[in-house]
């Protein structure tokens, strides 16, 4: 069906102390893109980058299949912009604004907002029309952004830590919301977030940004049902070394008191070669950890 965002070889600097380098990204129509990585990595970057905010060295984007980005044709811009929603990790509404104004100068931005749709949002979520912006809590001033992402119906969901300071109730009701928005599958999501268990609820792809690079991106599945965390002590460590197993350069490894963890790409090989290992699933802080951190053996 197509990519919603696919860029390649994107390419920024912020003078000498950051740049995104080489980076590849995509989110195909159906799929929710998980994007993760330490602070500071790069992941705001790329989605300024992806919606045109700021400027790239190098490298291309395309939103919907057509071209994106601050030197992109203004009328394409103009109506790929009305195809997204984007919700940022800050209300960025002006605080004196109730919500219902905040709604009503979105309104004017699309020509596509349906303000029944944005009314039943403002129910769904408990938000009180009324209400100033300044009086919203945390979450509150996240499900207004979410209200006016979702009210102008957008094919594509761009979401920069949405849930970061939520409780695990307001999480899981996004979370929900979400995988409604997901139920017509011409649609799809990007979300940055640190939170990684919510990433494991609803995301079918994980991408991981290091100091600007991306360094892997895979199916969620392939780290959170085949991946593995072998529990080895010293000998156990050795015994898998010495078995030829797994090439160099294959396996990831951190020291830790009790001995060595090992991440591997299929746990049920490994218990099967070494059943006397403990293997544990891994989880995606689990699998970033070993990866980012770990030595590669
Ligand atoms: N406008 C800017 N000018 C200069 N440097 C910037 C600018 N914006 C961001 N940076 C730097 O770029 C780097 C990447 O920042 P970015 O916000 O993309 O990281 P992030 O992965 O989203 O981090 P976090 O998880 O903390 O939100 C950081 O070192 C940041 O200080």
């Amino acid at each position: 069906m197509g990519d919603l965002i696919c860029i390649s070889g994107v390419t920024k600097h912020y003078g000498d102390d950051f740049a995104l380098r080489d980076v590849n990204l995509s989110v195909p129509r159906g799929c929710v893109t998980g994007f993760v990585g330490a602070n500071g990595a790069g992941k705001t970057t790329t989605i300024k980058a992806i919606l045109g905010l700021v400027s790239i060295e190098s490298g291309s984007i395309e939103l919907f299949g057509e071209p994106f980005g601050m030197n992109a044709d203004g009328e394409r811009s103009r109506r790929a912009k009305e195809r997204i929603g984007v919700v940022f990790d800050t209300c960025p509404y002006v605080g004196e604004l109730s919500v219902k104004m905040a709604g009503r100068i979105m309104a004017a931005s699309y020509s596509s907002w349906d303000a029944g749709r944005f009314a039943d949002y403002l129910r769904r979520f408990s938000l009180d029309p009324k209400k100033k912006v300044k009086d919203l809590s945390r979450g509150m001033g996240m499900k207004l952004q979410l209200a006016c992402a979702l009210a102008h119906d957008p094919e594509l969901l761009i979401l920069d830590e949405a849930t970061a300071g939520l409780d695990p109730l307001a999480r899981d009701e996004i979370l929900d919301m979400l995988r409604d928005y997901m139920k017509d599958e011409r649609r799809g999501i990007l979300m940055s977030s640190h939170i990684t268990t919510d990433l494991e609820k609803i995301a079918d792809t994980v991408a991981c940004i290091d100091n600007g690079r991306i360094v892997f991106d895979m199916e969620k599945d392939l780290i959170t049902d085949m991946a593995g965390i072998g529990r080895c002590r010293a000998a156990d460590y050795e015994r898998v070394l010495a078995s030829g197993r797994y090439a160099p350069g294959e396996l990831r490894v951190m020291r830790n008191a009790y001995g060595v963890d090992l991440l591997v790409a299929d746990r049920f090989a490994f218990a099967q070669q070494f059943p006397e290992i403990a293997c544990d699933k891994a989880s995606i802080e689990d699998y970033m950890q070993l990866v980012l951190k770990g030595d590669i053996r």
